[in-house]
């Protein structure tokens, strides 16, 4: 297939894609996305067009040199924020997820200091702290659903991130409140856009959830906003109030929408990552001998290489979206302003061109260098790329070390857990269930 770099063409053919309503397609995509989409690349190649609410007019695209072009294009023509559309709701307008251009920029670079450098290596030690805690409560010897545990650890990481010492009875609350804001399927998500559908049922349950939360965040910024130590405090939400003494502050909206975004954004994708690890980790005792020897020598390449490869086999997020402002022509095609492109990370991770063996767990593959570039993108890419991707690497790697220095770990059922979508992710359909025994060498 031809490569072109995304350029202004009006006689290239639209992109061809299955004709069935948008409902079906809906419904279809949104539960059974990662066998429907290989289906659909065999039967129309490398550009896909579908009809998916709410973006409606959607194209897929399977190439990585494709993908390349659109993560590398310019950021007024591919609106990553309009493209997430359907995250609104939740994140907020200001959200940096949602944002575009120089909105979105603005919001990046507020935030991403407290993602990378010295303060990324200084959450090290809160997070082996919080993971002892956790992992120390372990049945040994019974069946539990891993995905959960991590969900409760991840959520807390990450609460430590945003706000510091997270305690109290408001935080407390908030605990509960974010977990079943995130635990949605694709039924909810219409809720989420609907204004209607919101006075009912389980939408209404979730709309109040909803507001309950950003009441209890507006609380905690209210209460942060008269603190006199600021400026020795380094969790997110002191820095982005640090930086409203300027000129250029933040409103309590949108401090409200960068904190929600990455308390939602920065623990259940961490933690289907470290549940689908375990997952392969205690069907593989070959691998997990050789993770176990690699936490015990303090050997994190092995470790993270574990990690990478459960990206890669099992991507929490399996495309990522740019709705474009102007005409592009991608491999013959014409893909008009308004349609919304989606790099799939799940169709080039499962593509045995790039990755040999596609179903099987190999983190070796990590090992030496790794798969080309392009061929492995679980973070997305270009100026979007997901802010928290080395915090993600170190938290998870720092987990899996943590339980494997102290448990023998085994599968809670054999035959290996399918996919199953949850808000915009796949998390495993039966949570990644194991049982722990302790190690008696410790
Ligand atoms: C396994 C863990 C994670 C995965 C697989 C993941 C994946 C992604 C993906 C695919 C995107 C969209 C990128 C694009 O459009 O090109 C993204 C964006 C983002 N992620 Fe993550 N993420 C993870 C963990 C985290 C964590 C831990 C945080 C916060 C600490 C975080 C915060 C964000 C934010 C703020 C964005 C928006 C970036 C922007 O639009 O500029 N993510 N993530």
């Amino acid at each position: 297939m031809t490569t072109s770099a995304p350029s202004r063409t009006t006689t290239a053919p639209l992109p061809p894609g299955p004709r069935a309503p948008m409902a079906v397609q809906t419904w279809l995509f949104g539960n059974y996305r990662q066998r429907l989409m290989p289906l659909l690349r065999r039967r129309y190649g490398d550009v896909i067009r579908l009809w998916l609410y709410p973006d409606r007019h959607v194209v897929q695209l399977a190439d990585v040199e494709h993908i390349r072009a659109v993560f590398a294009g310019p950021a007024k023509v591919f609106h990553a924020g309009e493209g997430n559309l359907v995250l609104k709701p939740v994140m907020g307008e200001h959200s940096v997820l949602i944002t575009d251009e120089d909105v979105h920029l603005r919001a990046r670079k507020l935030l991403m200091p407290a993602f990378h450098g010295a303060p990324l290596r200084g959450y090290r030690d809160m997070i082996t702290e919080l993971t002892e805690q956790e992992v120390s409560r372990w049945p040994a010897g019974r069946v539990f659903r891993s995905h959960e545990r991590m969900r409760v650890l991840t959520l807390e990481i990450i609460l430590r991130v945003v706000f510091g010492v997270a305690e109290g009875p408001r935080l407390d609350e908030l605990r509960q409140r974010l977990a079943r804001v995130v635990d949605v399927g694709i039924l909810d998500l219409f809720g989420w856009h609907n204004e209607k559908l919101r006075r009912y049922g389980p939408w209404r349950r979730a709309a109040d959830n909803q507001l309950r939360v950003d009441q209890l965040v507006y609380a905690e910024i209210a209460e942060r906003r008269r603190a006199d130590d600021l400026a020795d405090r380094t969790d997110v939400l002191s820095r982005l109030l640090s930086v409203s003494a300027d000129a250029d502050g933040l409103t309590d909206a949108e401090l409200r929408d960068q904190l929600v975004t990455l308390l939602l954004a920065g623990h259940e994708t961490t933690a289907t990552t470290l549940a689908w690890s375990f997952h392969e980790l205690a069907r593989d005792p070959r691998r997990l001998a050789a993770a176990t020897e690699a936490a015990d020598a303090g050997d994190e390449k092995y470790l993270e290489a574990v990690v990478k490869e459960a990206m890669r086999l099992h991507p929490v997020i399996s495309e990522v979206s740019r709705k474009l402002t102007e005409d592009i022509e991608i491999g013959g095609y014409r893909i008009p302003a308004g349609f919304t492109v989606m790099p799939s990370i799940a169709m080039v991770h499962f593509d045995d061109e790039r990755h040999p063996d596609p179903q099987r767990f190999r983190p070796e593959r990590f090992l030496d260098g790794g798969p080309d570039t392009g061929s492995w993108f679980p973070f997305g890419g270009g100026v979007r790329r997901c802010l928290g991707a080395g915090f993600s690497l170190l938290e998870a790697t720092i987990v899996l070390r943590a339980v494997l220095s102290r448990y023998h770990l085994s599968p809670g059922r054999h035959r290996p857990e399918r996919g199953r979508a949850r808000n915009i992710t796949t998390v495993p359909a039966h949570g990644a269930r194991i049982s722990v025994t302790p190690r008696e060498n410790r």
